[in-house]
């Protein structure tokens, strides 16, 4: 199967289980492998035969600035969800990164995988 890709997608949520962390929206990363047929965009080189990265990244960017979530399960699973009710998807990967919160860690991330259907 064919993938369209986003790579350190940059966006802003407040998110996670402490007080300290409900003040205020702070950025996550997003990486996002897409299942997708793209035998017809590389017949007719035109973006309405694909999936559009960029309205894809709008998405996950509107997702994450409207919720409130505690956990990143719960903000990808939601993200998720948008992505199979707005693009025509076989499948998704998505990877959630929470970057520099944990003290001896550069990075901590949730990481789940769906299936059309
Ligand atoms: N599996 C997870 N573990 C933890 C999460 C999470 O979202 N998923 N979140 C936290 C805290 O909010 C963390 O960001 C600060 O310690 C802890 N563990």
């Amino acid at each position: 199967m064919d993938n369209v890709i986003i790579e350190g997608l940059q966006v802003q949520s407040l998110i996670g289980v402490y007080d300290w962390e409900r003040t205020a929206r702070r950025p996550l990363l997003v990486d996002l492998v897409l299942e997708v047929d793209l035998a017809p965009a590389v017949a007719s080189d035109d973006v309405s035969d694909t999936i559009d990265y960029a309205r894809v990244a709008e998405t996950l960017k509107q997702v994450a600035l409207n919720s409130e979530f505690f956990l990143l399960e719960a903000l990808a699973g939601a993200m998720l969800d948008a992505l199979f009710a707005e693009f025509a998807l076989q499948g998704a990967t998505l990877k959630l990164s929470k970057p520099d919160i944990l003290p001896d860690a550069e990075n901590v991330a949730i990481r789940i995988s769906r299936r059309k259907g």
